[in-house]
């Protein structure tokens, strides 16, 4: 049977370099990896920088095909913003992240200079994804911090003014995927984290659902770290929920 291509980008939220390095070599390094792609993100960035990302994924790992999400959820005015674009496009990540609640400029900015970059450095454009409603929010917390609708509701707001800012996709929890598609469409991308498999602990995150509900709703990516990072063999976590979603 047709394997479906994997669309688990592992977390790798760690300041500990090696560790970094053996994480992504376990789950990403050999002739079959057990996941699609590899997020690093605030953490292993302010520790380590683009040094950092050249070591614990090198080439040869993203050679096999492994996907990288730079989440660094930059959140400025435009000038900045497009000038933190500029300084990380040499990594050539598939997916980099901005805050929607900077707003449409600030959005505009990041994806004409994306366009910009990969054109003058002759590299595939990366693709610029909106923070929506972190999925570590619930209703409570968006009234606390002044914002008075439902998470739903918000994620479909700023969802929207990413889309007609340029943007190619936004992150969002498991719970508004379906929302989503129907008024963004196929091609816009939803990475999603927030996914548990049954019986895992859910942490700090609050809009939660399993891998394969989170598939099945059309996410395009899910995001899965500390269940498969803090694992006993964190290969053999990724193998499983591979398997649960027929990609390996
Ligand atoms: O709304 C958001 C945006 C980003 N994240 C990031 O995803 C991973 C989730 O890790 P788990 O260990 O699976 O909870 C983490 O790196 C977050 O920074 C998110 O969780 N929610």
């Amino acid at each position: 049977m047709q394997k479906r291509p994997n669309p688990v980008y592992c977390a790798i939220d760690t300041v500990d370099l090696p560790l970094a390095a053996r994480l992504i070599r376990s789950v990403a390094g050999s002739a079959t990896p057990t996941v699609g792609g590899i997020k690093l993100g605030l953490e292993f960035f302010l520790a380590h920088g683009a040094p950092g990302v050249r070591y614990a994924f090198p080439a040869p790992v993203r050679a096999t095909g492994t996907g990288f999400f730079l989440d660094l959820k930059l959140h400025d005015i435009p000038n900045t913003v497009a000038g933190g674009i500029r300084a990380v496009m040499e990594l050539e990540p598939t997916y980099i992240t901005i805050h929607t609640a900077g707003g449409a400029a600030m959005m505009k900015a990041a994806a004409e200079t994306a366009a910009a970059e990969a054109a003058r450095l002759g590299i595939s454009r990366p693709k610029l994804l909106g923070v929506t409603v972190l999925t570590s929010l619930d209703k409570s917390d968006l009234e606390a911090v002044g914002v008075p609708s439902d998470p739903g509701q918000q994620v479909l707001r700023l969802a929207a003014l990413a889309r007609a800012s340029g943007l190619d996709g936004v992150i969002c929890s498991p719970l508004e995927i379906a929302a989503l598609r129907r008024e963004c469409g196929g091609d816009f991308v939803l990475m999603v984290p927030g996914i548990r498999p049954a019986g895992a602990a859910t942490g700090d995150q609050k809009r939660v659902l399993t891998p394969a509900e989170a598939v099945a709703l059309g996410a395009t990516h899910l995001v899965i770290g500390r269940p498969i990072t803090e694992a006993a063999d964190p290969a053999v976590a990724a193998q499983a929920i591979a398997r649960d979603l027929g990609a390996l």
